[in-house]
C-alpha cells in the first residue's frame, strides 16, 4: 500500500448512530426533478429515448438556449405534503432528492446564482418545503448535488491551461459556498449523494473531494457522504488506489445489482444502489412506451436483491412539471406500500445472511432481531422450496408473513437441508417466510 493524501480515510463500517440509522433505513425514495421535467423527452418535436434530465445533452441544446426553460418553471400543483404523505405510506425511511443536477437549475433560492428557483416566475423553495414535510412525518431527507454542470462558465470537463485552471478555481468556490448554503439552509439534511464527478476535472482535483467531505463533517457531524463524490492522489474513483473504499457507502450501483455469485465482497461495507423505473428514465419523461417499464414484483426484488446483500435500495421518481406525481408511479407506490406492510420487517434493518443462494429467492437476517427471512420470488413447480443450513443450524419452524398463526409443513430432505412446503394456490406477489432457526449465534 503505498501512502495516499486523499485516499480512504478510515476503515471498516461507520458504528455511530446517523450511519446506523442509514443502515437500518433500508428502503429509500430517489426524486429526479428539475427543468428537464418541462419538455419531458421531447425537443423540436422528436421524441428522444434516451434519459430525459440528459435531454440538453441528446439534443445538442446550447446552455443559453436550455435555460430559458428557467421561465416555464411554475410547478403550481407542487405539494410537498401529498409527496411525504405518499412516500411514508409506502413505506420509504429516506428520500434523496436532487438540488443541482447537471443542467445546474437550483431548486433552492441561491445567493451564488441567479439561475435557481428565485428567479423563475414559481418562486418556491422546493428544499425548504421537501425537508420539512418529509422530515415532519420521519423520512431522513438527503441532497443530490451534481459537481458536473452544464450551465456554469466556470464548469471544465479538463484543466488543460492556465484559464482552464482559473475558471476551475472559480468553480470550485462556488460549489463550496452553494454546499454550505445548503447545510445552513436545511440543518436537517442527513448527507449528500454526490454525482456527476466522472470528468478529468475533478478526477485531477481529489484534493478538493476530500475538502468537500471534511467540510461537510465539520457543518454538521455524523453527516453522510457517498463514495462517488471522491478521487484520490491519482484520480482513482470511489475505492482509492489501495482499493480502500472512500466516503461513507459506496456507491456505484446505479441501475444495476453487486451478483451473489459474484460479488459478496459488498457485504463487507455499506452501500446503496439506485434504481429507475423505466429502463432509464430518472427526469420526468412524457412517453414512457419507449423503453420497458419495470412492474412492481421487478422492483420489489431488487428491493429485496439490495437488502439481502446487506445495502439499501433508492427507488427513482421523477415529478412532472406542474409538481404532480404521475399515476403509474402513483401506482407503484401504493403496491409497494400494500406488500410492505405485510413484509416490511423483512426489509428494515435487514442485511446479509450468508446461507448458500438459492434460485427460489433471498435470505435476509435482521440486524437487531436476529430473525430470519425467506423471501421467495421464483415459484418452485416442485411447490417447495430447499433450505440448505450451516452445519449445527437447523430450521424448526415456518410461518408466513401473510397469516404467522400459519405453520407451513417442513421435511427432511438430507443433511442440512429441508424442504419448505408452500402453500395452495401459488402466490402472485414475493412471498415472505418468517424462519425459527435453532444453533445461530
Ligand atoms: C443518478 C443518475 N446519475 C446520472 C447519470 C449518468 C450517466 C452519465 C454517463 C454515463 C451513464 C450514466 C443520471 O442522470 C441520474 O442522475
Amino acid at each position: 500500500n503505498e501512502s495516499l493524501k486523499y485516499g480512504s480515510q478510515y476503515e471498516g463500517k461507520r458504528q455511530d448512530e446517523a450511519m446506523q440509522k442509514f443502515r437500518e433505513n433500508r428502503l429509500g425514495q430517489f426524486i429526479h426533478w428539475g427543468l428537464y421535467a418541462i419538455p419531458g423527452g421531447k425537443w423540436d418535436g422528436k421524441i428522444y429515448p434516451g434519459a430525459a434530465e440528459w435531454l440538453q445533452s441528446w439534443a445538442d441544446v446550447p446552455p443559453e438556449e436550455w435555460s430559458k426553460l428557467i421561465n416555464q418553471w411554475n410547478p403550481d400543483e407542487f405539494d410537498a405534503q401529498e409527496w411525504a404523505h405518499m412516500a411514508k405510506e409506502a413505506g420509504f425511511k429516506y428520500m434523496t432528492v436532487t438540488t443541482k443536477h447537471h443542467e445546474g437549475f437550483c431548486l433552492w433560492p441561491s445567493e451564488y446564482t441567479d439561475f435557481d428557483v428565485a428567479s423563475a416566475p414559481n418562486k418556491t423553495d422546493i428544499m425548504g418545503e421537501l425537508i420539512d414535510a418529509y422530515t415532519k412525518v420521519g423520512i431522513d431527507v438527503y441532497f443530490y448535488y451534481s459537481i458536473l454542470d452544464w450551465h456554469h462558465p466556470d464548469w471544465r470537463y479538463d484543466i488543460k491551461s492556465e484559464e482552464d485552471e482559473q475558471a476551475f478555481e472559480r468553480y470550485k468556490t462556488y460549489v463550496d459556498n452553494q454546499l454550505t448554503e445548503l447545510v445552513e439552509r436545511y440543518p436537517e439534511v442527513k448527507g449528500f449523494w454526490f454525482d456527476g464527478t466522472w470528468d478529468k476535472s475533478v478526477k485531477k482535483n481529489g484534493k478538493w473531494t476530500l475538502e468537500i467531505q471534511q467540510m461537510l463533517k465539520s457543518l454538521k457531524p455524523g453527516m453522510i457522504v457517498n463514495s462517488r463524490l471522491r478521487a484520490d492522489d491519482h484520480g482513482s474513483r470511489h475505492f482509492d488506489s489501495n482499493d480502500k473504499l472512500m466516503g461513507d457507502y459506496e456507491s456505484g450501483y446505479e441501475r444495476r445489482l453487486p451478483s451473489f455469485r459474484e460479488d459478496t465482497i459488498v457485504t463487507t461495507r455499506d452501500w446503496e444502489a439506485v434504481m429507475t423505473v423505466p429502463e432509464n428514465q430518472w427526469g420526468y419523461h412524457q412517453d414512457w412506451s419507449v423503453s420497458h417499464v419495470k412492474s412492481t414484483n421487478e422492483v420489489l426484488e431488487w428491493i429485496t436483491h439490495s437488502v439481502a446483500m446487506g445495502g439499501n435500495m433508492l427507488v427513482n421518481i421523477g415529478p412532472k412539471p406542474d409538481g404532480t406525481i404521475r399515476q403509474q408511479e402513483k401506482t407503484l407506490m401504493k403496491e409497494i406500500e400494500q406488500w410492505m406492510d405485510i413484509n416490511g420487517e423483512a426489509i428494515y434493518a435487514g442485511d446479509y445472511l450468508g446461507w448458500e443462494k438459492q434460485d427460489w429467492g433471498y435470505y435476509i437476517a435482521d440486524q437487531k432481531t436476529n430473525e430470519v427471512y425467506a423471501l421467495v420470488f421464483n415459484v418452485p413447480v416442485t411447490q417447495k422450496i430447499t433450505v440448505a443450513t450451516p452445519e449445527g443450524i437447523s430450521i424448526e419452524e415456518a410461518h408466513p408473513l401473510k397469516d404467522e398463526s400459519e405453520s407451513l409443513k417442513i421435511s427432511e430432505k438430507g443433511p442440512n437441508e429441508v424442504f419448505i412446503h408452500l402453500p395452495q394456490p401459488m402466490f402472485e406477489a414475493p412471498y415472505v417466510i418468517k424462519l425459527k432457526v435453532s444453533g445461530k449465534d
